[in-house]
């Protein structure tokens, strides 16, 4: 079966650029995922407890693996990247998280999809909307160009030199 998936991509600690590169280059290198399409690099402050500025970025994906072996394949590359889990909402190196499964709802312990705090999320909402503008969020049945207009934009800037 494929499916479209949507991947937020963040990165604050070490060379953040070249790692968020890198993780693209690991998710296209997995049996079952293909790039369709990947955002520019945004610098974001971080929300939350205070920690260093994040680089983000979102990538639309083609898979053929089912949501929670989708989700473990990403933590396993997060933890390739040298991602320890020292406290939730810490720095990390890389951070990869499921945003959309097609039009999948899920609620799992193990898993949640859509994203639950997509949404609110500006550092998010901006670099999808820059590629995947018309995707329609299930949970609220918005289009994703119209969910970033509802969000304050203000500490998410474009990279120079995407
Ligand atoms: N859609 C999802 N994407 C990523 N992780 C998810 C998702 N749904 C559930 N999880 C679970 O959430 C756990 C916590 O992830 P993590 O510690 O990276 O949270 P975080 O990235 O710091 O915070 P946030 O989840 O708010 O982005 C993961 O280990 C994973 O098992
Ligand atoms: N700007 C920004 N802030 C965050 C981010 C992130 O990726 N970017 N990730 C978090 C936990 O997932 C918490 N806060």
């Amino acid at each position: 079966m494929q499916a479209r998936c949507a991947v937020a991509l963040g990165s604050n600690i070490g060379d953040s650029h070249t790692i968020l590169e890198a993780a693209i280059e690991r998710l296209v290198y997995t049996p079952g995922i293909l790039l369709q399409a990947k955002s520019r690099w945004y610098k974001t402050k971080a929300v939350g407890p205070p920690q260093p500025d994040y680089l983000n970025g979102c990538a639309v994906l083609q898979v053929e693996l089912p949501p929670q072996l989708l989700l473990d394949t990403l933590l396993a590359i997060e933890q390739e990247f040298g991602r320890v889990r020292q406290q939730h909402w810490g720095p990390r190196s890389l951070d990869l998280d499921l945003l959309l499964y097609d039009d999948l709802i899920l609620d799992t312990p193990t898993l949640q999809i859509p994203h639950p705090r997509m949404r609110e999320r500006a550092f998010v909402l901006v670099p999808l909307a820059e590629i995947a503008a018309n995707w329609i969020e299930p949970v609220s049945g918005r289009v994703i160009k119209e969910l970033v207009k509802e969000v304050d934009c203000s500490d998410v800037h474009l990279v120079k030199g995407n």
